[in-house]
């Protein structure tokens, strides 16, 4: 049996859950640590395998370094690409640096017996922080005035180099791999008696000591407003012991999401209603209400069920036994009969790319890799498979034992924020164990009415308008919906709960603005060409309308051909089309709308909405108009299932497949413009009565160039963010592919996964558990679950193209269009 038919012929059993992404193909025996770090392995964890607090550790003898003997007992050491900021400071160069209990030397060669061309002394280094002039790299500065050793002959880079204060200077060391920066950072941070102190003295960095402190049930140490915003996300001290960095990375990335100051109580407070409280309890008083004002007290009798229903939902095996296969699709897959021979290489290579992680967590043998050398090839049965963190099953039956941290946290973020942004170091609990247990019982109680899911008030809300608005909660900050400049009839849905896109700097001044809409819309009123039939939709920057047309403009077609690159649109009295219409004095962002239009003018494809036209009504505004998508969202459809079926998934697997295949394709057209969507979830997926499916809300979505083939901004909804954008890395068009992964699940079990978590908690859980688990994996074919394993792959090399997944054999079971219809049957 070949490779990949062995891969192919597992059973169902054999993949109860997708399990975690499959390991990178550098990622062998000899490369394991890295791998490890690139999977999902908390940097706590990686960091307790340094063993950097125990200075009594393996001797390796007293050695001799130039004229200076160094007779300490324990060292690190290995290649690193090294320049200062002096004269020759345009130069990096091969050393090798070796980091002892008292210096930090660095070599010409590995040899460690001839002098060191730098020799710094632990104690006279004031400053270590990452910096961005090269990968990997990072800034150490140290005071010449602590003692600070430059070795005579070979003096020519150290004593060349000077800051612009003459006491301070700085070399810059750059590693091979990020996980080797890291293990760096540590052991210096770790040895250096100035950098643990309580401040920096270059008055660049705040530092502060962080632990969780099991005796009064809070985080110690912590800004005010990181504490309050931890406290109320059930970010438990649990998590933090299990994690702090990864704590710190999501309070960072939660910070610089909302534009929060730390130390600004009011910022923090009103992000903290954000995420929380955006059920207005009566429908009427949407429009009323302030952003803040619209916090509603929570339930507090809520936490205890989640409580158990995370455990169930934790506990997998426990969980598994309960339910009953799922049921069978009435819809017959198309005939799937391709065999490994007839499949292309992409199928064949994108049908292999299952779980090897999973294997190893279960006792399953892992699966095979194909014979040919591919960029997707499985890592070799005989590889190491890492496991993957997977969430504990439950917190507080198991000993907590603290895992010291002793670093500055800040250095291993991306150096993407301000650099005087504050340095959060964990610091040790002085509780014990029992306690430690005892009180986190307690902080996962439902204590502060913040910390809690919204209160949804039966009287006040359907429990499918509570449902919409926990899911349109997702943002974590969130503003009054924009009153609708006409009101032809009733909302349709009760709930109208939007998200507020990040306030930053605009890109782009308002006369800028202002001529690019010119460009691409009518300078006239629309309102003599349409019919205003009724409201379908609100969204954070407008009211969408169903209307009518009933009179064409002068010329309209040629006009439109000519904004719409010679392309006929079609257009005709009697056309039913949604209307957008915005104040645009009321948006935060203007240049995210010119954004959209854009992208969406000239997006012209069949898995697209198809953007019509635009008309400046006044300066003030602006109405979009798009081709009407009557079958709403699939959130909606998603919702609607759910009420209907007793099945454990909304929908059936061939549903799923034709829904996720359309909306693949809109994505690799996306993609082959260099266009990343960034905002891919059912909410932005509509669809219209013949079934057809299209990707929606544009504003988001950034241009790839040669220049910047990646992107760095924190960009789109908390739940379905792939872990490179929590994690603040550098990321391209394939976190829209994760985010279809998680869509997915959405199709399969309702909501995305920690959808029940504050959106905090799930950045956590996704930058820590990396590729989420399903919750009735045994109810599902090895096609979906494959698919799943490949959207959802924590590491971007093996995470799939869009153009990879259209080979997908978990699409060769859509079904037909028509069988789709049911599903919009509630519409009518
Ligand atoms: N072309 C369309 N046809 C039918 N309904 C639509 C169409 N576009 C949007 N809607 C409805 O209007 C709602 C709001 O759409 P919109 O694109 O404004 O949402 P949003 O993404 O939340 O907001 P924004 O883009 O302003 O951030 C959608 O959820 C959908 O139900």
């Amino acid at each position: 049996m070949s490779l990949s038919a062995a891969a192919n012929s597992m059973s169902d059993k054999d993949f109860q859950n997708i399990g975690p992404a499959p390991l990178p193909p550098s990622a062998g025996k000899s490369n394991a640590s890295t791998a490890a770090f690139n999977q999902t392995q908390p940097i706590s964890k990686m960091m307790n395998g340094l063993d950097i607090n125990h200075r009594k550790s393996i001797p390796v003898g007293n050695q001799r370094v130039g004229s200076h003997s160094l007779s300490t007992t324990r060292r690190k050491t290995g290649w690193v690409s090294y320049k200062d900021d002096g004269l020759l400071s345009f130069l990096w160069q091969k050393r090798f640096l070796v980091l002892n209990d008292s210096y930090l030397a660095l070599y010409k060669n590995d040899k460690s017996q001839d002098d060191p061309s730098l020799l710094i002394s632990l104690t006279s280094i004031i400053s270590v922080s990452r910096t961005q002039l090269k990968q990997n790299c990072f800034e150490l500065i140290r005071s010449s005035e602590r003692n600070s050793f430059t070795n005579s002959s070979n003096n020519s880079l150290s004593s060349s180099s000077s800051s612009s204060d003459s006491s301070k200077k700085a070399i810059y060391i750059s590693t091979k791999t990020e996980h080797e920066l890291h293990n760096w950072l540590d052991v210096i941070f770790a040895k250096c008696p100035l950098l643990g102190g309580v401040s920096s003295p270059t008055n660049f960095t705040h530092k502060v000591h962080v632990g969780f402190d099991p005796e009064t049930g809070s985080f110690v140490g912590m800004p005010t407003n990181w504490e309050k915003l931890l406290k109320h996300s059930r970010i438990t001290g649990e998590d933090w012991n299990n994690d702090s960095a990864a704590v710190i990375q999501v309070l960072q990335f939660y910070q610089e999401y909302n534009g929060i100051n730390p130390n600004n109580n009011n910022a923090a407070a009103k992000a903290n209603a954000g995420i929380k409280g955006s059920i207005p309890s009566k429908p009427s008083q949407i429009n009323s209400q302030s952003p803040t004002s619209k916090l509603s007290k929570p339930s507090l009798d809520h936490a205890p069920q989640n409580y158990q229903k995370n455990v169930l939902q934790n506990n997998n095996i426990q969980h598994h036994e309960k339910f009953q296969p799922r049921r069978h699709a009435p819809m017959a897959p198309k005939a799937t009969n391709t065999t490994d021979a007839q499949k292309t290489p992409m199928q064949q290579n994108i049908q292999n790319r299952i779980d090897p992680q999973y294997s190893a967590n279960h006792n399953v043998p892992p699966p095979r890799a194909p014979g040919r050398q591919t960029p997707f090839k499985q890592p070799l049965a005989s590889q190491n498979y890492q496991p993957s963190s997977q969430p504990q099953p439950q917190a507080y039956a198991q000993p907590n034992t603290y895992k010291p941290y002793h670093n500055n946290t800040n250095p291993y973020s991306k150096p993407q924020v301000s650099p005087n942004r504050d340095i959060i170091t964990p610091r040790a609990p002085q509780i014990s164990t029992a306690k430690l247990q005892n009180k986190y019982t307690q902080q996962r109680s439902p204590i502060s009415p913040l910390g809690e899911k919204p209160k949804v008030n039966p009287n006040d809300l359907s429990a499918k308008a509570a449902t919409i608005a926990m899911r349109q909660d997702l943002n974590p900050m969130r503003a009054a919906p924009t009153k609708p400049t006409a009101a032809p009839s009733e909302p349709k849905k009760d709930v109208a709960v939007t998200k507020q896109r990040k306030p930053s700097k605009p890109t782009m001044s308002n006369a800028e603005i202002m001529s690019k809409l010119k460009n691409v819309t009518f300078n006239t009123d629309p309102s003599p060409y349409f019919k205003m039939i009724e409201k379908a939709g609100q969204g954070a920057s407008g009211s969408v309308y169903l209307a009518e047309r009933v009179y064409l403009p002068p010329n309209i077609n040629n006009r439109l051909s000519r904004y719409q690159n010679g392309e006929s649109p079609n257009v005709s009295i009697g056309d039913k089309v949604a209307i957008k219409q915005m104040i645009l004095s009321k948006q935060p962002r203007k240049e995210l709308i010119v954004n959209e239009i854009l992208v969406m003018k000239d997006s012209r494809h069949k898995n697209i909405v198809n953007f019509l036209e635009a008309y400046l009504k006044t300066e003030d505004d602006l109405w979009v108009v798009m081709e009407y998508m009557e079958g709403g969202s699939l959130t909606d459809i998603i919702e609607n299932c759910q009420a209907n079926t007793t099945s454990h998934s909304p929908l059936m697997e061939p549903q799923i497949a034709y829904i996720v295949r359309e909306t693949c394709q809109g994505l690799k057209f996306l993609h082959d413009k260099h266009i990343i969507h960034r905002d891919i979830k059912s909410d932005n997926v509509l669809m219209d009565t013949q079934a057809r499916v299209k990707i929606t809300d544009f504003g988001f979505c950034a241009k790839l160039t040669d220049k910047r083939s990646k992107r760095a901004t924190m960009v789109g909804t908390p739940y379905w963010m792939a872990p490179e954008v929590v994690k603040q890395r550098e990321y391209d068009e394939k976190v829209d592919v994760w985010s279809l992964g998680i869509m997915t699940i959405e199709m399969l079990e309702g909501e995305p996964p920690y959808l029940n978590e504050d959106p905090l908690k799930a950045l956590y859980l996704i930058a820590t558990n990396g590729t989420p688990k399903l919750k009735y994996p045994e109810t599902l074919s090895l096609d979906i679950k494959r698919f799943l394993s490949v959207c959802l792959c924590v590491d971007v090399r093996y995470r799939a193209s869009t153009e990879e997944l259209l080979h997908h054999n978990f699409f060769s079971m859509a079904c037909q269009p028509e069988e789709l219809v049911s599903l919009l049957e509630w519409k009518k």
